[in-house]
Formats: C-alpha cells, structure tokens, sequence
C-alpha cells in the first residue's frame, strides 16, 4: 500500500476533502454472496476505508472477515475499530488505537493497550493512536454499557474542547466523536466545531448518523470521516448517496 493510512487521514485533513468509511459489524457477515455484493457496492461508492469492529463480538471471525474483503480488493485498507484487544487481527492494515478519554475506566484508557502492544509490535499494522470520546446520543448504547462510561454532554462543547485537548497534549494523533452505534442523536454540529477548531487535527465523525441530511452537517461542521454502521445495514444504498455528494463537494473544493 503506498500512502501509509496516517497519511490518508492528514490529507483528508489537510485538504479538506471528506472521507467515507463503512463499518462492517463481523457478527454480520453470514452469507459469503451477501458480503460479496455489498463490497462490490462499497468499491463503486469508492469508500475511502472499511471499519472493523464491534462492542460485543460474538464469533472469532475478524480474519475470515478480512480476507473476504482483501479477496475483492485489496486497495482500500481496513482498518480495526476494536472494542477491546481481543479484537485483533495481523491481516488488517491498521488498527484505531482508541484511547477512550471521554471516558475514566482504566482499562479502556491504557488496560487493553497494555495487553496488545506485544504483540502489535510485531505486527506490520499500523498504529493510529486516537482519542476515542463518547458523546451523548440521546440514548444509551451499546458502546456506552460496555465500556461503563458516562458520555459527554452533547451541547457542553467547552468538555469535549478540553477533553480532545488533553488527549493531543498527550500526544494522540486522531480524534473520533462518536455519539454510539444507532443513536438517535448524531453528535452535535456545535461539538464538531468547537472540537475541530481546537485540535486542528484529522476528525472521526460516527454514531446515529442515518440520512445523507445528517451526514452532510457532519461534514460541514468539521467531520474529515465520518463512519457509517447501521444505516448502511438497512441500506446499502446510502453508500452510493454520501459518494454522489462527495464528488459535488470534491469537483467544488479542487
Ligand atoms: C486499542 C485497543 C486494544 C482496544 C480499544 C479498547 C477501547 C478503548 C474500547 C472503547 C470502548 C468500546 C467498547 C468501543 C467499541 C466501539 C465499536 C467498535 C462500536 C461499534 O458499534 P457496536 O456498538 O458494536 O454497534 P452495534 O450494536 O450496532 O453492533
Ligand atoms: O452504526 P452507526 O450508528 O452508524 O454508528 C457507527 C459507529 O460510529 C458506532 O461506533
Ligand atoms: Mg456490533
């Protein structure tokens, strides 16, 4: 792969084009025709990564799950979004090294890190160190009872300023406000904003965010990637929409 993923995310930043990711949920992946026909969708809506990963993952398939999709195209890297270090696998390309800094469990901020570094360290993955922060959705998520965490408030801005600002002056590299898988309130543009304006850095934008209205304010208040789950799982299609807007907004920036 030429351009490492860090790479990718800083051009995405620096640019000021918009990054697309879909979030493959391993538990998901049944039939192998299935899987198949929705990578070929994600190829032609030329998403820029696959996000692996889940808060509860059932079966030990991240692997198999790779290799389905590197079978069909090897280009677009994937990259693991793991909700804990047994979500690993040496066939990614890279691997969100998610601090949950919104968060005070120790075992989310350094505990499951501590576990993997061993072996990441013999790994060819590359390492994206991210301060991970969970923002009210409006309901609570699976993310939320997992990791036993209470979100940022999603209209306080100045906590989540100080929480991305703290975890850069630690020396993270990428930010990820993410509002929790199927939340019915995506994080706040207020919070993209202040957020982006503050870390001046590359920022992961997910959770809830299920229509192309939603995705579209994401994207003009800061977010350089936003992720989509379950709204791809209803529908496809959704994809190929974010992709058309996508090359709008491209054709206009360049
Ligand atoms: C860096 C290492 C080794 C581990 C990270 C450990 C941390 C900080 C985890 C954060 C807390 C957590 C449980 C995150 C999970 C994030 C994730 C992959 C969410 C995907 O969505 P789901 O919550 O599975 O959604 P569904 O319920 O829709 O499947
Ligand atoms: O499934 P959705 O709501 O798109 O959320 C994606 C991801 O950001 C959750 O961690
Ligand atoms: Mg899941």
């Amino acid at each position: 792969m030429s351009k490492s993923i860090g790479d990718k995310f800083e051009s995405l930043y620096l640019s000021g084009k918009k990054g697309l990711a879909w979030l493959v949920d391993p538990d998901d992946v049944d039939g192998y025709t299935s899987f198949s026909q929705n990578i070929q969708k994600a190829i032609k809506a030329k998403i820029d990564f696959f996000f692996l990963g889940g808060s509860l993952l059932q079966r030990n398939n991240i692997s198999e799950t790779i290799q389905l999709i590197k079978k069909q195209c090897a280009e677009i890297p994937v990259i693991l979004f793991p909700g804990s270090a047994m979500q690993f696998s040496d066939e990614a390309d890279g691997m969100l090294f998610l601090s949950l800094i919104s968060g005070r469990n120790p075992d989310l901020l350094i505990g499951q890190h501590v576990s993997i570094a061993l072996e990441l360290a013999k790994s060819s993955v590359e390492i994206l160190p991210t301060g991970y922060m969970l923002i009210d959705g409006g309901e609570k998520t699976a993310v939320h009872y997992i990791s036993q965490t209470i979100p940022l408030p999603n209209h306080h801005p100045e906590l989540s300023v100080a929480t991305a600002l703290a975890g850069k002056f630690l020396g993270l590299k990428y930010f990820y406000l993410d509002a929790g898988s199927g939340a019915p309130d995506p994080v706040s543009p207020e919070i993209i904003r202040a957020v982006k304006n503050a870390i001046k850095a590359p920022l992961i934008v997910g959770g809830g965010l299920n229509s192309l209205e939603k995705i579209k304010l994401a994207y003009q208040s800061g977010a350089d990637l936003v992720v989509l789950g379950n709204a791809v799982v209803q529908n496809m299609e959704l994809l190929e929409e974010v992709s058309s807007f996508l090359e709008t907004i491209h054709v206009r920036v360049n």
